[in-house]
């Protein structure tokens, strides 16, 4: 992540990357071992038992989460996650495969072009990074369901929110203590469902089947009761279920023989339109609110297309496309000339393309406004002072289209997603990476953000697949590949360093654009946070078609930097500091930092008035430290390692 990453920082003993890496093999070759072996039949009863006693353990919190990894000098425990192997997404819809049953599974195998329907049948175990149930086919059998990381769905567990489920093409695997599971890393490839007939199980008319395909009055009966049954819900907060049954109640009312139902269905239309606006399906919120809008309107539907107009709009707006929002809201102004809600919209959307066009935010105003780490800004991004495109050995980079004075703001964006502390969204995980045998302290929460809002916002993935990391070819099919988001969150994300001073962790957010900035050493720019609004600024005057670049890294021992940047952001950095650097002998570059660790000792001790004696010994350290650069190879370069104390030092005989 660049810039401000110090905060994930975790030390992992020796000893604890040796256990990991040892435990982490074995499970590897187990899983050689069984590769392509038929599935063993399990015992429904015990598999049953064992859920439930795990669940009971866990909500009591007398079972530890095998999770959960010790950590050395008394520092809390962290999840380990290994990525192992990455895997496709199932790119077809469940229409388009083939069903298959638990019997004919085989192990360590992806069940490509086939699915799975199953049942739940017991308490679901929530873990720290997964959850799991016993999930039951149609035949009886049973086996482990374990979904990894992206559980959530409508502030509840996915396994909770449904007992059907589809499992786009299957893998069947072991997990690392050695039980069988049927194992889920794409959240796109597990679908829930209500079994059929059973969201009708109180349904106090005359039986579904007899029913509503006959006679339309039977079908707009079960429609008027799943819609009551969704509002009901809708005013419980029970979103999930209220999203459910209004989509029940509209696949109903297209199953059914030529009935005329277009006023009820606008409605369900419009309520589901309010839950997506809820849950952040903008997207679907603005289809099914434009969807439900009365093509010949009489006095009653224009108060009811108002309605629908309004919660268009505001799904644009979230969508951040502020001309469509401006349309929609001046057809609600239209309709309700003496409502304010339009007016009031159109004002903010008036500033949002004003912020586009000029960079003019109101900083101060916004800085007084979101104290907090990461909290969501309503700001537009002002990202036209610059272009991307090729740059020389780094893929894409941003560039300047205008000279851009020191100070100026160069690009200033709104983070796409953020992980925020707040929500107990920051999660670090230490994952180890069997592709590079890498251990590292990994945002895991940002993942689970970014995975959410894409299953919820799918036209949105082609966007972020662009990102390095990512897929660069199509599928055919917007999916949420879990692997692709883990490696677009190591490239791509920011660290956002905390204003609160509360947060144990560091908040983490993905910014598109910014994404596109290539690293410097020696910046040209550097960038500021309020709330989840990113600001670039120019640290000097940067000319036209020059390349802008920030830092991700900003140790200043040049070794210690070049494993980091590799670590991470897998490059080698050969800006002219680096190459005045590597070019220096090895026993320099030691003395050079021991140097700089004295003075920045003597600086943290040295108040300021200060005494004769303290500014000859600063004058000393100044000049041992000058002594380490080459003059011919440093000439206009910055040396970083007496920056510190050349700062005291001007402070000092001001
Ligand atoms: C945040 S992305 C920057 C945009 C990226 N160049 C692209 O094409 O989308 C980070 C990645 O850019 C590349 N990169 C950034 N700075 C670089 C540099 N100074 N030299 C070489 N590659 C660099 C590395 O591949 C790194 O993982």
């Amino acid at each position: 992540m660049p810039a401000h990453n110090d905060q994930n920082t975790i030390l992992v003993a020796e000893h604890e990357v040796h256990g990991i890496r040892t435990g982490v093999q074995a499970w590897l070759e187990r899983r050689r071992e069984v590769a392509g072996t038929r599935r063993r039949p399990q015992d429904k009863a015990m598999a049953v038992r064992e859920a439930t006693g795990a669940s009971l353990m866990l909500d009591m919190g007398a079972a530890p989460d095998p999770d959960l990894v010790g950590r050395p000098s008394g520092q809390p425990l962290k999840p380990l996650i290994v990525l192992d192997r990455p895997y496709a997404p199932c790119a077809s819809d469940v229409p388009d495969l083939k069903p298959l049953r638990l019997t004919e599974l085989r192990m360590e195998t992806h069940h490509r072009g086939f699915y799975l329907e199953a049942r739940r049948i017991s308490p679901v175990v929530s873990l720290t990074v997964r959850s799991w149930i016993i999930a039951q086919d149609e035949d009886g059998e049973v086996e482990r369901l374990e979904v990894y990381l992206h559980t959530g769905v409508d502030d509840g567990n996915i396994l909770e929110s449904a007992s059907g489920f589809f499992i786009k093409e299957p893998y069947l695997t072991i997990n690392r203590e050695g039980h069988t599971v049927l194992r889920i890393d794409h959240p796109t490839d597990l679908i829930a469902y209500e079994p059929h007939g059973e969201a009708y199980d109180d349904y106090p008319g005359p039986s579904r089947a007899d029913s509503p395909n006959e006679d339309s009055a039977g079908t707009e009966d079960v429609i008027l009761w799943l819609k009551g049954k969704g509002n009901a819900a809708l005013k419980q907060r029970d979103l999930h279920s209220a999203l459910t049954l209004y989509s029940n109640a509209l696949a109903t009312s297209s199953d059914s023989r030529g009935a005329v139902l277009s006023s009820l269905t606008n409605a369900i239309l419009r309520n589901r339109a309010h839950v997506n606006l809820l849950t952040g399906r903008f997207e679907q919120a603005k289809m099914d609110a434009l969807a439900s809008l009365a093509a010949a309107p009489d006095e009653m539907d224009k108060h009811l297309n108002a309605t629908a107009y309004f919660r268009a709009g505001c799904a644009a707006y979230r969508l951040r496309q502020f001309e469509e929002a401006t349309r929609l809201f001046t057809e609600l102004q239209r309709l309700t000339p003496d409502d304010t809600q339009a007016d009031l919209y159109l004002l903010r959307i008036a500033m949002r393309l004003k912020e586009q066009a000029t960079g003019l935010y109101g900083f101060g105003r916004l800085r007084s406004k979101y104290r907090g780490a990461a909290e969501l800004v309503d700001a537009a991004d002002y990202v036209v002072q610059t272009v991307v495109r090729h740059s020389a050995g780094k893929g894409r980079g941003c560039f300047a289209k205008h000279d851009l004075a020191t100070g100026s703001v160069v690009i200033c964006e709104k983070a796409f997603c953020v992980a925020r502390p707040c929500c107990g969204q920051v999660r670090t995980a230490l994952t180890y990476d069997t592709r590079d045998d890498q251990i590292r302290a990994f945002p895991v929460g940002l993942v689970k953000v970014l995975a959410e809002k894409l299953a919820k916002n799918p036209s949105c993935i082609a966007k972020i697949m662009e990102l390095v990391g990512g897929r660069s070819k199509d599928t055919g099919m917007p999916v949420v590949d879990t692997f692709r988001l883990h490696d677009i969150v190591r490239y791509n994300a920011f660290a956002v360093p905390q204003s609160d001073g509360q947060s144990k962790e560091a908040s983490t957010g993905l910014w598109r654009h910014a994404a596109m900035i290539n690293h410097s050493c020696i910046p040209n720019i550097e960038p500021e946070f309020i709330g989840d609004l990113i600001i670039f600024r120019a640290t000097r005057p940067i000319k036209a078609g020059e390349e802008v670049l920030h830092c991700y890294d900003a140790t200043r021992d040049y070794n210690t930097r070049r494993t980091a940047l590799k670590t991470t952001w897998d490059f080698e950095c050969s800006c002219v500091l680096c190459m005045a650097e590597s070019a220096d002998d090895l026993e320099v570059r030691k003395r050079r930092e021991e140097l700089a660790n004295k003075a920045d000792d003597f600086v943290q001790r040295m108040s300021i008035p200060a005494k004769r004696l303290a500014i000859v010994k600063a004058r000393r350290f100044m000049k041992a430290i000058n002594a380490t650069y080459h003059e011919g190879r440093y000439v206009g370069l910055p040396r970083t390692a007496a920056k510190a104390i050349e700062a005291w030092l001007a402070a000092a005989i001001a």
